[in-house]
């Protein structure tokens, strides 16, 4: 079996959104794929109005394939303090062509004020590893760990695109989607993350490669690249107006500024993704000044680096599973 669906970015693509069908009859979601975390949770009506902005809820009791699992509650909080919580049931999912009937939906009761303000966000479909779903009393799978038995293979892929709409794939790997060769590294899923070792990046097409292990996960749940405080020293050293400003929150720079150089991170044996300049400049930091808030920051808040969107839109990613391995490869 296999399954593909397209991804759409929101603006300056702080995210991407994917259409989900739930329960029958079908009830339509956008909903966002996000490796970072492994709860598939929606907005739904067990929500008090003051929490909905907009969003499309599940309705689990309109579903005629629905079950609540009584006694079952979720509850999740991100870096960003965002955080929401509810109800379990199991229902009828299907993404792209590909249909797992019994998929635990996590229905927020409760969402934060960035969720509620996010309109166009209907809810996270985790594809991280199950070991960090937060359904109490037991953990339940996700969607992909669910589909995986039937799929032609233990794969999905990211194919995410700067302002374009992208595509991800379910069981196979689409050899038309990718330049080269894939360069596979391996995973470290005991914390629930795809978690992977870089040996090292390089600034500018003519800077010199920096070999240093950068201990990351690949995560299309975070839109920025959250890197090692040397590593976003070396790349802003190169920009001529970069600033670091903690008012703004972190690296700015005037949003015109020519200089700013193409980053490349390395995967394995010699191979590197290079991500263009352009992919660094996000929103004004404010309405006056021309300075955009740079794509590229640190990851001293986390402990480890991200590979966001920034990175991931790069590149096609594959994500698997079944070797507990990443594969790289530019496009
Ligand atoms: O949680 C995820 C992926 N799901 C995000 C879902 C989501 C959270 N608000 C959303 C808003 C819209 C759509 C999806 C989401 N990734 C990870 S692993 C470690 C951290 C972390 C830990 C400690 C400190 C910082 C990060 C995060 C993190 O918080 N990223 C989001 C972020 C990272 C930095 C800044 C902002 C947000």
């Amino acid at each position: 079996d296999r399954g593909s669906v397209q991804n759409l970015p929101k603006s300056y693509d702080v995210e991407y959104l994917m259409p989900v069908s739930l329960g029958t009859p079908a009830q339509q979601l956008n909903l966002d794929l996000d490796t970072g975390s492994s709860d598939f949770w929606v907005f739904s009506t067990l929500l008090k109005e003051s929490m909905i902005n907009g969003q499309t809820l599940y309705d689990p009791n309109t579903s005629t394939t629905s079950d609540k699992m009584e006694g079952y509650t979720w509850k999740i909080t991100y870096g960003d303090e965002s955080y929401s919580s509810g109800d379990v049931y199991i229902d009828t999912v299907t993404i792209g062509d590909l249909t797992v009937s019994t998929q635990a939906v996590e229905a927020a009761k409760v969402v934060s004020e960035e969720f509620t303000a996010d309109s166009d966000n209907d809810g996270l479909v985790g594809l991280g590893f199950g070991i960090i779903n937060t359904v109490q009393p037991y953990k339940q799978k996700t969607f992909f760990e669910k589909a995986m038995p039937g799929l032609d293979s233990p794969v999905f892929t990211a194919d995410l695109k700067a302002g374009a709409p992208g595509r991800y794939n379910f069981g196979y790997i689409d050899d038309d989607a990718y330049l080269g060769n894939i360069t596979y590294v391996p995973v470290d899923s005991s914390d629930g993350f795809w978690r992977w070792v870089s040996p090292g990046f390089q600034v500018g097409s003519t800077g010199s490669f920096n070999s240093t292990r950068i201990h990351g996960i690949a995560d299309t749940g975070t839109t920025l690249l959250l890197l090692p405080d040397g590593v976003c020293e070396a790349f802003y050293s190169q920009i001529a107006s970069a600033e670091y400003e903690p008012s703004q929150g972190g690296y700015t720079f005037e949003c015109d500024d020519s200089t700013v150089p193409d980053f490349y991170f390395g995967t394995d044996n010699g191979q590197m993704i290079r991500i263009p300049g352009s992919y660094m400049s996000y929103s004004k930091t404010d309405t006056s000044s021309q300075r955009c808030f740079g794509g590229m920051q640190s990851d001293s808040g986390v402990g480890f680096t991200i590979w966001g969107d920034v990175a991931l839109k790069a590149a096609f990613v594959v994500f698997d599973q079944g070797n507990e391995q990443l594969g790289w490869a530019e496009k």
